[in-house]
């Protein structure tokens, strides 16, 4: 199987990120972006918080899908000690999310929706990830320098703190970017 049998795809997402993993896919895509309320349900564990948040922004487009059209949603939050981290809200709360997660392990899930006229199927990756020690000159250094303000968890795997401060993880890099593209390419042929 090919990209040819592959449903034209509509990717909801501002994020660069997504937009360069799905090209960097090969797969063809046009964008459309609407405003959604990131809220959610306390008792959620953290899987069903990042499918219920993709699936949110799925939903956006229930009335606006014609054809064949897919519309490709995904939520990527970052939880350590079963705290949920999201995005900071200033600078201030970046150096608090990263001190947090100097020096361990926490995991990232990105939840996934994949919208037609038939109905949403969705899922999840989680990533292992391990940070080495981070001192707070090197931590604050990196947010005044790289601004990772639009980033779960205040980092970028991709960026200059993830290659000089994560010892190893443990499940798909892609997913910890923000679209665990080798299960969304199998999802999407199988739709
Ligand atoms: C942990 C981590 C997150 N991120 C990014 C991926 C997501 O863009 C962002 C998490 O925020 P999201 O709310 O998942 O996505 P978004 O608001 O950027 O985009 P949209 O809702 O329009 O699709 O953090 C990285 O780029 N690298 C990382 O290592």
């Amino acid at each position: 199987m090919t990209e040819k049998d592959i449903a034209p795809i509509i990717l909801a997402s501002k994020s660069p990120r997504r937009q360069e993993l799905l090209t960097l896919m090969n797969i063809p895509f046009r964008i459309a972006l609407k405003d959604v309320d990131e809220t959610y349900p306390e008792e959620l564990s953290p899987a069903q918080i990042a499918v219920y948040i993709a699936e949110k922004k799925a939903r956006a487009f229930d009335e606006s899908l014609t054809g064949d059209e897919v519309v490709l949603t995904a939520d990527t939050i970052v939880c350590v000690d079963s705290l949920i981290l999201g995005k900071p809200e200033d600078e201030t709360h970046a150096f608090e999310m990263l001190s947090l997660l100097s020096g361990r392990k926490h995991e990232v899930y990105t939840g996934v929706a994949l919208m037609n006229k038939s109905g949403l199927h969705s899922f999840y990756e989680a990533t292992d990830v391990y940070f080495r020690n981070l001192s707070p000159e090197q931590i604050k250094y990196y947010i005044e320098t790289y601004k990772p303000l639009d980033r779960a968890g205040s980092y970028g795997i991709q960026d200059w703190i993830g290659l000089i401060g994560i010892e190893r993880i443990t499940g798909s890099y892609t997913n910890v970017v923000g679209l665990p593209t080798e299960r969304l390419y199998r999802e999407l042929l199988s739709m």
